[in-house]
Order: C-alpha cells, then structure tokens, then sequence
C-alpha cells in the first residue's frame, strides 16, 4: 500500500525527525536525491549532465533551497545552471553553496525568464512546496505560463508548485511536470487528480519519515495488494461457492449497460451470474453471454427475488431506467441484507430517495463526479475541484461505501483511509466502460470481498484492462502506441491483467 499524507501531517514527522538530527540533514538528503533523479532524467534525455543547460525556479522557502543545493550538485558537475529568484527572499546558504559550484542566479525579470526557460534541457520548479497557501502569486503565476511552453524536462521539487500538497486542489496557475521528486512519503495531492494530473511520475526520495509518520488517511493499494486480496478457486470450489452474483440492469430503451455489466462479472470470475430484466435487455445479454442465467421480468413487475434464485451479492441500477419500474426494482434489491453495488440510474433513484439506504446490508455505491454531486446536492464542479473531501462526506452521509470515478478513482468508507486508484487512462473516458466496472466489483462482491476491498481492487484491475485495451497487451504499449477502445474490449482484457499482476 503506498501511503499519503497531508502536508501538516508531513510537518509534524519532520519536525519529530528533524529534532534527532544535526541541522541541515533532512534538506541534503532531499537535495542529494532530488540531484540523483535530474542526473538520471539528464543522461535520459541528453545523454550527460557535462554542459546541459539547468534553470531553478526559486521561491522563498526551504522548496527553493533544495532547488539551490540540487542545482548546486548538477553545477559541480559541469552543467550551466541559472537560478531565477522569484520570491522576497531566498535561501541564504543554498543560494551561496550554487554560487561557490559556479552556478549563477538573478532577479526574476520576464523576458530574461522567458529566454532561460526556453533553452534549457531542464527547469527544475522549487516555487513553493508544502508551504504554499493558496493560489500562486505573482510572479510564480507568469513562471508557471513560462514552464507550460518548455521544450525541456520539468522536474517539480517535492509538489508542482500550484498544487495543493495535502488536497490536490489547483487553483490557478500550477507547473505541469514530468517528473515530481518528493520528499520523505507521498502528499494526498500527487495521487489524486486534478493535483496527480500536474506530477508526471512521481519518485519518492527516503529522508527517513517512515517511523515519524501517522496513520494515514489515504493509501493507494499496489499490485501486490491487490493480487493478495482476489479470490480464487481452491480444488473444492463449485460455481456457487466461488460466489453467484446477481445483476439487475438494463431496459426496453437501454440493453448496452446490462451486456457491459454482466460481461464484466463474467471476465472478472464470478461463479456465475443470475440476471434479471425485461425481454429485450435479456435477448441482448443471452445472444453475448450464453454463461449468464436470465430471468425476463414482466413490465412492471417486481418479485425478482422470488423467481430468480440465490445469489450472494446484487449489482442493480445500469441502464435501468429512471421510471417507477426500476424504483421498485431498486427498492426491492436494497430490501435484502445481501451486499448491493448501487450504480448509474440506480444512483438517481437513491438520490431522489435516501431512505433506500436504510439497510442492514452493505452497500457500494459507485457514482461518477455528476453522480455524485446530486447524490450529496452539491454543484459539480464543487465534486471535482474537492473530490477527497465529498467522496468522504457521501459514504458518511449516506452510510455507504463510495467509490467516486474519474481518472483518479477514489473509494471511501467510514473510519478508513481513502483509497485511490491510478492504474486508469484517458482512453477509458468512453461510454459503457462504467458498466464494465460494476459488474467487476459485483463479481468480487459475490466472491465475498467487502464493499472496501471488492471497491479498491475492481478499480485497479479496470484502469489496468483499459490500459491493456489500448496498448494491446498486458504488458503495456511503446509511448504513442495506443488506440481507442470500446467498453467490452476492458472486460476481454481482465485475465491477462490478472495473469500478469
Ligand atoms: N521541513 C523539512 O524538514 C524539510 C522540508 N523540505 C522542503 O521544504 C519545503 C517546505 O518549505 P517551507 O516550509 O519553507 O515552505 P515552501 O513550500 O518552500 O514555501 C513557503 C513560502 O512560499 C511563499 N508562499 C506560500 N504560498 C504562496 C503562494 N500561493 N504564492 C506565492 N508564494 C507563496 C510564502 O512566503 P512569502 O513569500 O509569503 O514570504 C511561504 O513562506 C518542502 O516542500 C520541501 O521541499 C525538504 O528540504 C525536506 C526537509
Ligand atoms: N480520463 C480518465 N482517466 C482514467 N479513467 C477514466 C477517465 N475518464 C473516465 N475514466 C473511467 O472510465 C469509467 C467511466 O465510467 P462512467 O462515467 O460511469 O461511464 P459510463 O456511464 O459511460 O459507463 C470510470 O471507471 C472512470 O473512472
Ligand atoms: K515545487
């Protein structure tokens, strides 16, 4: 589990760590290592660091100052390094130790700025770090412009300066960069978008936190974790034992959802899936999964429960319908105490009711930011600017767990750390690959995983099987060797995501 702080709780350890050491030792560790990843980027890119051109962007805290000692070591190596002072001071020994390697540093003016930057191998951002407050200030703002137009490497120091460290909120102006090198453990804001977005890769460089740092409030489960949790058959399994899942989906209007759903469940091993819903959707689904036992519900009816057998857990709501059918259906769902993944039309239904969710079951419920924001009757745009923040207060509120998509997926439940997922890829922005989604954690669900745990591992085997869609192999594609997907390509993908995990 890769673990992330805030940046008060990061303080707090430092300041405990700081307290056992001589002065100066966790800001050379942290310059030695952030030195390290720019040498390597350098010999990367141009093949040595001898001669590359290096610009540090310097703000007024000890960000700035381990920019200045970093920059100090790739000067002791022979690069041509400028520092461009933007704040109303700098840090006084970092700055001598660049200047005693040869390296150089003025004054932020626009035009000498711009020209720097624009001929630099690499322009390393120490504006602000887990200090900064706020939106940036001039002139970090224009710097930050000046980064967005760089046609060298950005390497952020500890946080892109613009991000909020412990929220991943961006407001305003913020340096996108390749790489983020930071200090001593994760900060919440480089996992979760829009903050995760600016990071390109994220390194993390030891300066020995580890035993100082609390529980955390937010993890990001890796593959080993994932492997450890998913079920898997043992020599005794029958199909029942390995969990019967039962999905509730689809409409006259709508049969696409209920396919993508139960080929989900399907390809991420359900025992066997049981599914119920009116004649058209049932065709559509029996032609595409002849595994899957149909139920065809009479318009109107509910009594699902009656007619369509045991199962161990519910997928109910994609591509449902809005009208007072599916209400029933929704509500007679919830009114079991089985676990019942909640997702798409069956969210609205819950929005417009809450009461649904008095249950004694458990219950996931899987709402996009939109979803989201009128299951909480809040603005969206509010959802996506503080997505920890309100996936926390939904699972509180509505006494459920949540997991919240996005190309960050994030997954709350009361008294748990957040879980974050970033296994994703822009190319699953495309419809149905939702669907998909519920039936893989529907399929963990009736394995017998908690909302939590079947949540967490759902999201990442899906940003994976996207990632293998669109590279055409487990193993990941050539950069720019990508293609777009359809939704089912992410279902025919799992296995060999779980092979290769
Ligand atoms: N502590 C440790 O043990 C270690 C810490 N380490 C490093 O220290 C970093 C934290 O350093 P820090 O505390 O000096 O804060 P930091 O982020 O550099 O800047 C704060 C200053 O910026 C300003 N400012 C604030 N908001 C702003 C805005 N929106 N727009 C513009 N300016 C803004 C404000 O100053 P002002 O200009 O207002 O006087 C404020 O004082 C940390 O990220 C890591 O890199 C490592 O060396 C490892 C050991
Ligand atoms: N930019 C992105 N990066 C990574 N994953 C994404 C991105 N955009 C969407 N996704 C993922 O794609 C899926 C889309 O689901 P959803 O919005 O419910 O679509 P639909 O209703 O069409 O099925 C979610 O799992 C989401 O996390
Ligand atoms: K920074």
């Amino acid at each position: 589990m890769r673990t992330a702080y805030t940046s008060d709780q990061i303080r707090a350890a430092e300041r405990a760590l700081m307290a056992r050491l001589p002065e100066g030792t966790l800001m050379s560790r942290a310059a030695s290592g952030l030195a390290s990843a720019c040498v390597r980027a350098l010999a990367r890119v141009r093949g040595l660091v001898y001669g590359s051109r290096v610009v540090l962007l310097i703000g007024s805290g000890d960000n700035g100052g381990d920019a200045l000692y970093a920059g100090a070591r790739l000067a002791a190596r022979g690069a041509r390094v400028d520092a461009i002072l933007a704040g109303s001071r700098a840090h006084q020994a970092g700055l001598a130790a660049l200047r005693a390697a040869g390296g150089r540093a003025a004054e932020f003016a626009p035009d000498a700025a711009r020209e720097l930057v624009s001929a630099a191998d690499l322009v390393m951002d120490g504006l602000v770090g887990i200090g900064s407050a706020g939106a940036l200030r001039e002139p970090y703002g224009t710097l930050a412009g000046l980064v967005a137009d760089a046609p060298g490497l950005v390497v952020a120091v500890d946080v892109p300066s613009g991000v909020d460290a412990s929220t991943g909120r961006v407001d305003g102006p913020a340096v996108r960069a390749h790489a983020t090198v930071t200090f001593g453990a994760y900060k919440i804001g480089l996992l979760v978008d829009p903050g995760a977005s600016f990071c390109g890769t994220v390194e993390l460089v030891d300066i020995g936190l580890g035993p100082y740092l609390p529980d955390a409030d937010v993890a990001a489960p890796t593959a080993g974790d994932v492997a450890g949790l998913l079920p898997s058959p043992a020599a005794e399994s029958d199909k029942y034992r390995r969990g019967v899942l039962g999905i509730v989906a689809g409409s006259d209007t709508f049969t696409g959802a209920a396919v993508l759903s139960v080929g989900g469940a399907i390809r991420a091993g359900a025992g066997m899936v049981r599914f119920a819903s009116v004649e058209e959707s049932v065709r559509y689904v029996r032609a595409r999964w002849p595994e899957a036992v149909t139920t065809v519900l009479a318009p109107g009816s509910t009594g699902v429960l009656d007619d369509i057998g045991r199962v161990q857990a519910w997928v109910v709501g994609p591509g449902l319908g809005t009208g007072s059918h599916a209400r029933d259906l929704v509500a007679e769902i919830l009114g079991t105490d089985l676990p019942v993944l909640v997702d798409a039309d069956g969210l609205t239904h819950v929005a417009r009711d809450r009461s649904l969710l008095r249950r004694t079951g458990p219950t996931l419920l899987t709402p996009h930011a939109g979803e989201l924001a009128r299951l909480l009757d809040v603005p969206r745009e509010d959802v996506e600017a503080r997505r920890i923040e309100h996936v926390r207060r939904a699972a509180h509120e509505l006494g459920a767990t949540v997991l919240l998509k996005g190309s960050t997926t994030l997954v709350a439940e009361e008294d748990r750390p957040v879980r974050v997922n970033s296994t994703g890829t822009p190319w699953l922005a495309t419809g149905g690959t939702g669907d998909v989604l519920s039936g893989i954690a529907g399929a963990l669900l009736a394995g017998g995983l908690s909302c939590y745990d079947a949540a967490s591992c759902a999201a990442y085997l899906h940003g994976l099987a996207g990632r293998a869609a669109a590279a055409g192999s487990a193993r990941g594609a050539r950069p720019g060797g990508e293609a777009a997907i359809a939704a089912l390509d992410v279902a025919e993908a799992l296995p060999d995501v779980v092979r290769a995990l």
